[in-house]
């Protein structure tokens, strides 16, 4: 578990009776489902929220993914968060209302819980951030989830071969079972030929910075990235770090990698969509490892960033102007 002067951590046990209990509570607007399991078979949680949640209408689905890496725990932090804004918003504060009604969000808490609970197991922080899928002919043990998606994997220098490296981007694309499950959810939502999420953000810790694709390439514009892509996926990324302060900017522009989450989501199936890197800025804040103290501070700095998100997810390039 996790130092007791962190306790208000959410471990594995923890944020499955958090999402149990917004569920109970909330029940018309809120459902659990399952995506699918883990490589040591822990249930791979997604939490739908709208009105009328047992059915799926014709609205703008928005997705949230968190702690693709072991060692960022705030952004289970941010999960929480958000499934409480949402659900105790609705019929309470008149924006979130419109959102929940107009909106069909999808919150993934834990893409990474394997890791999570072996980052914590000893009682002290171990550093980690893959999963736990183990490299059989060598010993070494896991895959850094964010390289093994299955565009443009490996391509370019942005992910190791080796399996020891902290980047290893696994033997082939979404080889990962938490990848290989969350891309066959996000593929499900294609409906009638049309994917039915627009817009997503992926939490990761730390750096405070807003990132968008694509991740291989220096390059704003590259196939499928068009300008008016770009310039939409950037408008809306400079909107949302007005709201929290995050450096905005392309994700190659920290460094490039490949089989990212944000290449996939949009590379292949259109979907606009963010990396969140939150607290701190650098490692003077505590790194990977911040005080439990922070926690409601540095989630809720995201609510007008997310609210934002959900506004434009019927139309992105509304941003820039465009019809499209
Ligand atoms: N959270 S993190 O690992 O420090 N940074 C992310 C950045 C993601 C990206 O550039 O798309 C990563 O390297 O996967
Ligand atoms: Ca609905
Ligand atoms: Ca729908
Ligand atoms: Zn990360």
């Amino acid at each position: 578990d996790f130092p007791p002067a962190d306790s208000d951590y959410h471990n594995y046990a923890e944020l499955t009776a958090a999402v149990d209990q917004v569920v109970a509570d909330h029940p018309s607007i809120a459902r659990r489902t399952s995506v699918g399991s883990s490589h040591q078979g822990r249930d791979l949680m997604a939490v739908k929220i709208s009105d009328n949640a047992a059915a799926d209408e014709d609205e703008p689905e928005v997705l949230f993914t968190h702690h693709q890496h072991a060692r960022e725990h705030l952004t289970v932090e941010m999960a929480v968060y958000l499934l409480d804004l949402l659900t105790d918003g609705y019929g309470s504060d008149p924006r979130i209302t419109e959102l929940v009604r107009e909106r069909e969000i999808w919150v993934l808490p834990d893409l990474n819980p394997d890791g999570g609970e072996y980052d914590i197991a000893t009682g002290s922080y171990r550093g980690w951030r893959k999963n736990r899928q183990p490299t059989p002919w060598n010993g070494a043990v896991g895959t850094d989830l964010n390289r093994n998606w299955a565009y443009n994997w490996g391509c370019c220098g942005g992910s190791s071969g080796n399996p020891f490296s902290s980047t290893y981007r696994g033997p082939s694309a979404a080889s990962a079972p938490e990848v290989r499950a969350v891309s066959d959810f996000v593929r499900s939502r294609v409906v009638g030929g049309e994917q039915q999420i627009t817009a997503a953000i992926d939490f990761h810790t730390y750096g405070e910075l807003i990132l968008w694709p694509y991740g291989y390439t220096y390059d704003e514009t590259a196939p499928g990235m068009t300008r008016d892509d770009y310039d939409a996926h950037a408008e809306l990324g400079r909107l949302m770090a007005r709201s929290n302060g995050y450096t905005p900017q392309q994700s190659s522009d920290l460094y490039v990698t490949d089989g990212s989450i944000n290449d996939w989501l949009w590379g292949d199936q259109g979907i606009f969509s963010y990396t969140f890197e939150m607290y701190p800025a650098g490692s003077a804040g505590g790194g990977f490892y911040p005080p439990d103290e922070v926690i409601t501070r540095e989630t809720s700095r995201n609510r007008e960033a997310v609210l934002r998100l959900l506004e434009y997810a019927d139309c992105p390039y509304r941003i820039i102007g465009e019809e499209q």
